[in-house]
């Protein structure tokens, strides 16, 4: 598998043209894409960019909680990581994070 954790949260598009042929590789490939929080050249809260080929990772492990964009999310399995929120944190924000397994660092929310 390929680990995308290019750009994040912070990525405004479009892309700058560097970076242009790693996005292109990454969406092309037929190894599977396992992408970190955000899949690289995503928005954080309205996903995929609407006019390109765009990158369809196969896993996405979200950290913290599962930001906007998770919805268009379409590969086989999506994990949650970031097991450190503090149990105060997550009523003041409604994060309504699934439990986590014994010591398990990861949750599988769908596949
Ligand atoms: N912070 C926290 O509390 C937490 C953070 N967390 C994690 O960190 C991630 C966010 O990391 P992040 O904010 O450091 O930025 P990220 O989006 O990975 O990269 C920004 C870089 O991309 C660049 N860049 C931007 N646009 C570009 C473009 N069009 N074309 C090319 N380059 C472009 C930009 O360059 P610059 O504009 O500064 O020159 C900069 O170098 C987030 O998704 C989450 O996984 C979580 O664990 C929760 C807690």
């Amino acid at each position: 598998a390929v680990v995308d954790a290019l750009f994040g949260f912070s990525f405004k598009p479009p892309v700058r043209p560097l970076f242009e042929p790693i996005l292109d590789a990454l969406s092309q490939t037929k190894v599977p894409v396992a992408s970190v929080d955000i899949p690289s050249g995503w928005n954080v809260e309205t996903g995929p960019p609407p006019d390109a080929a765009s990158l369809n990772p196969d896993m996405l492990i979200s950290l913290t909680a599962p930001k906007l964009c998770s919805k268009y999310f379409k590969g086989r399995f999506h994990y949650l990581g970031g097991r450190f929120v503090p149990p105060k944190l997550e009523e003041k924000y409604e994060l309504n994070l699934p439990s986590y397994e014994a010591a398990d660092q990861v949750v599988l929310l769908s596949s």
